[in-house]
Parts: C-alpha cells; sequence; structure tokens
C-alpha cells in the first residue's frame, strides 16, 4: 500500500438499464466508487493511456525489488476473472515480458515453483515422485513447503525458461494423472524467491509471486455440477476470500478502537468530564473478540499467512476486463480489492538479532562521530586564536 490514493468511479461503457413494473426502462447509471494505489490501462497499445508491461513494472516491480533488498517479504498476487489478464501481467509473453521474469531477473534468486497440491514442478528425481509435499511451520520464519527444490537464476531469460519449464510440467501430470485437482489447479503457480544478501548485514527476504486461478472459482456455486471435481475444488480461493474479509473486518476494528481511544486520552488529557465514559467504551472496543483467520484451511493461506496480515509488504492486483459482459465479475473482483485494501500487515526488516545489534552500535558509533566533528567545529575558531 503507498499513500497514493485514487478513485475509481465504476461504470459499465453501456448504462445499465431496468426495467421497471410498468414496462418503462430506468436508465440512470449506477456509479459505485472504490479506491487503489495504481490503475493501468492496458486494452489498446494506440491509446494515450496505454501501460505497457514496462510502465507496470517501474510502478510495481521496482518497489517489490528495492523492499526486498532492503530485508522485507514481499508478496505480490493476481486476481480476478478468468481471462482478464493475470497471466498476461504476471508471466506475460515472450515479446512482452511481465512482472514475475523481470522480478527474478536479478542475480542469485532462489526460484521453487508448486501448484495448490504443493507439488514441486521443478523437481528431479525422487522430487518429482513425490505426490506432494509438506507444508510446514517455522517460529520465526513462518510455513514454507518441506524438500521444496531451489533454483538460482541470474537473468530474465533463464528465470522465463523454468517458469515455463514448471508450467509445462504442470499441465503434463495433469493430464497424464487425469488428476481433477490438477485440472482445474486453483493456484497457478506460486514462487518464492530468496534474496540472500551476504555478511554483515545478513538480510533474508522472501518474495511471494502468486498466479491465482479465475476468480468466478471463488463462487461456492460454480461447480456445483461438477460431481466429479467435488466441493472442494475451490478451497483456495474460497478460503482466501474469508481469510481477506476476516482480516479486513480485524483491521477495521482495531482502527475505530484506536481512534475511540485516543479521542478519550485527549478528552483525559483536557480534562474533559465525560472522559472516563470513552474510555470504557474504548476499552470495550479492544476488548470485542477479532475474527478467527482460517489459515489453515487452505494450503495457499497457510503460505501467505505472513503476506496477509502479517510481516509482508504485499500488493494485490485486481484484473478486470473492460467488456460489459463481464459487469458482474468486475464488480465482485473490486469489491474483493477494497477489502484486501483494508488488511493493515506489520512488515518488518527481517534481520538477526545480533546482527541488528551490531548494525544499531553502528549507527551510534556514526551517529558520535558526527557530533563528535560538528563539536569539533564549533570549538575551532577559539583553538586558532
Ligand atoms: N493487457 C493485455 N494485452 C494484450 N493481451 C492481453 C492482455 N491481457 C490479457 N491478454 C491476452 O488475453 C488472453 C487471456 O489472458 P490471461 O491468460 O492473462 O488471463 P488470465 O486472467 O490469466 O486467465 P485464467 O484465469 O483463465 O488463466 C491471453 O491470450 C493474453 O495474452
Amino acid at each position: 500500500r503507498t499513500n497514493l490514493l485514487h478513485h475509481f468511479l465504476f461504470r459499465p461503457m453501456q448504462p445499465r438499464t431496468t426495467q421497471l413494473e410498468n414496462g418503462a426502462v430506468d436508465s440512470r447509471e449506477k456509479l459505485q466508487e472504490f479506491g487503489f494505489d495504481y490503475c493501468f490501462w492496458s486494452v489498446e497499445p494506440a491509446d494515450p493511456h496505454y501501460a505497457s508491461q514496462e510502465e507496470v513494472f517501474q510502478d510495481l516491480g521496482v518497489s517489490v525489488l528495492s523492499a526486498a533488498s532492503e530485508g522485507y517479504n514481499v508478496c505480490l498476487f493476481a486476481y480476478g476473472q478468468t481471462g482478464s489478464g493475470k497471466t498476461y501481467t504476471m508471466m506475460g509473453t515472450p515479446d512482452s515480458i511481465g512482472l514475475t521474469p523481470r522480478i527474478c531477473q536479478v542475480r542469485h534468486w532462489v526460484i521453487s515453483i508448486y501448484n495448490e497440491r504443493v507439488r514441486d514442478l521443478l523437481g528431479a528425481g525422487e522430487q518429482k515422485k513425490r505426490a506432494s509435499l509438506r507444508v510446514r511451520e517455522h517460529p520465526e520464519k513462518g510455513p514454507y513447503v518441506q524438500d521444496l527444490s531451489q533454483h538460482v537464476v541470474s537473468n530474465c531469460k533463464q528465470a522465463m525458461e523454468l517458469l515455463e519449464e514448471g508450467i509445462s510440467n504442470r499441465i503434463t501430470a495433469a493430464t497424464h494423472n487425469h488428476d481433477a485437482s490438477s485440472r482445474s489447479t486453483k493456484l497457478k503457480y506460486h514462487i518464492q524467491a530468496i534474496l540472500e544478501n551476504n555478511l554483515p548485514s545478513e538480510i533474508v527476504s522472501r518474495i511471494n509471486l502468486v498466479d491465482l486461478a479465475g476468480s468466478e472459482r471463488a463462487d461456492p456455486n460454480y461447480c456445483r455440477d461438477r460431481l466429479t471435481e467435488g466441493s472442494n475444488i475451490n478451497k483456495s480461493l474460497v478460503t482466501l476470500g474469508i481469510v481477506i474479509s476476516a482480516l479486513a473486518q480485524n483491521s477495521q476494528m482495531s482502527s475505530s478502537c484506536q481512534s475511540i481511544n485516543s479521542v478519550a486520552s485527549e478528552a483525559e488529557s483536557t480534562g474533559g468530564s465525560h472522559s472516563s465514559s470513552l474510555s470504557d467504551r474504548g476499552a470495550g472496543g479492544a476488548g470485542r473478540r477479532h475474527c478467527f483467520i482460517p489459515y489453515r484451511d487452505s494450503v495457499l493461506t497457510w503460505l501467505l499467512k505472513d503476506s496477509l496480515g502479517g510481516n509482508s509488504k504485499t500488493i494485490m492486483i485486481a484484473t478486470v476486463s473492460p467488456s460489459i459482459n463481464s459487469y458482474n465479475e468486475t464488480l465482485s473482483t473490486l469489491r474483493y480489492a477494497a477489502h484486501a485494501r483494508n488488511i493493515v500487515n506489520k512488515p518488518r526488516v527481517n534481520e538477526d538479532a545480533n546482527v541488528r545489534l551490531i548494525r544499531e552500535l553502528r549507527e551510534e558509533i556514526d551517529r558520535l562521530k558526527t557530533m563528535l566533528l560538528s563539536f569539533e567545529m564549533v570549538s575551532k575558531p577559539f583553538n586558532i586564536i
């Protein structure tokens, strides 16, 4: 999230009309307003407002890389209806390279790819044979996939080749196994790129790049008729929706408690007669139960635990189609994104405690040296005499 906030007036390209009971037509436009940080229009290259892949990278990719080099975990995920451009934005085409290969072109990235069944798409030998890998949770580093193969890439071309290899492995595996879950892959791919900075800072930051399946799968009715695929098929996307709205609700609750508490402390400091009642209300608000966040209900949300409401800077790309036929899906994507925007994460620099202490002591020495220098400069005129 940046501080920049624009407003998006959602207006269908043709005014929506409603047939009234008496046969008349109500052609009033229905406008909906949404907040967002960036908006990219990439329908027609000849359009003066056309946003190229390079522009999207400059706005989003560069901030991902700079946050990661500072030691923050970063997550970038694309959400939207089928065919609205998630893969185009995240992966791109050979002629128009998207965000993921551009982000991964930096040296010493370690890439791992897996789908929602946590299959290692780039594994060789034993790793390739395994149907699925286990997700475990490290007390400090958070959830991770055990025994995932790691691949180092040093340029954009290598990253693109590796991604294509992983994606073709996923398609082959799904076709051969007649695996219902893989055929309707909820998560197209999930890459974890780990940036390891060498000593003395020892910063390790994790980048999650996620290309989700079409958002219409988040609708529990989507595969009602597909008996073979079962009702759990869209679990990742449905759970993602539940997690996002629960987090948004918690964040809103916390911010309203904070504002009540700040009004209360202001009233207390000015000696207001009603301060105690406001404090009580604040305490009551804080005491209100926060929603339980069901991260573990799906592998996707478990692995993205830090990215959603935790230690990460997270960017959600909501892709929408300009077509009037996609009105409902577009509206639902924008509502989803508006919910996600309310989530407050707590990103922090990943540093070893000892390393942090050394860094802080060095900063203190620098500060004291500067003070000493300015003190010497002030006292010099007297010495000259
Ligand atoms: N901005 C764009 N410019 C040019 N082509 C685009 C753009 N966005 C999408 N496309 C093209 O539209 C088609 C569908 O896009 P894409 O595969 O990215 O959709 P998706 O949201 O990932 O769909 P799904 O959820 O089904 O995988 C692709 O052929 C893609 O190259």
